[in-house]
């Protein structure tokens, strides 16, 4: 089995609804997320790839017009915009277009990562 992965990375806001009183996160907030695509393949194309980074293409597009500078939760319109969600988010974004996709890890922080992986 083959595997590849593509990074990308953007800047947004957003604020957790449903959290105990205090918490942290309940606060409006931003992240620098990275987004990492893993694709898998048994058997290469023609070309020896899984397949073309190239074509991952309209992600970039995607996060950067649409999720780049914005509040998450207007966005997704979701109030419970967390790491695990955005992974699944991105997953179902992502399979719609390539079914080689296989997994999408979210993170937030430097110490952290969510994934989601059916
Ligand atoms: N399982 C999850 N837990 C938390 C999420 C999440 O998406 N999934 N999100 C948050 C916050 O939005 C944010 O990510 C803060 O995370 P945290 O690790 O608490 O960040 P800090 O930098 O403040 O943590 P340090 O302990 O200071 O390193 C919270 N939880
Ligand atoms: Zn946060």
């Amino acid at each position: 089995m083959y595997t590849i992965t593509k990074e990308f990375h953007f800047s947004a806001s957003h604020q957790l609804f449903g959290l105990p009183e205090g918490h942290q996160c309940a606060r409006l907030h931003g992240h620098n997320y990275i987004v990492v695509v893993e694709l898998k393949a048994e058997d290469l194309n023609a070309h020896g790839f899984v397949r073309d980074y190239l074509d991952l293409a309209p992600l970039k597009r995607y996060i950067d017009d649409e999720l780049d500078h914005r509040h998450l939760n207007d966005v997704l319109g979701d109030d419970m915009v967390t790491a695990e969600r955005m992974a699944k988010h991105f997953y179902d974004w992502c399979r719609a277009k390539w079914p080689e996709v296989s997994a999408v890890k979210v993170s937030e922080t430097p110490k952290t990562w969510a994934e989601y992986r059916p």
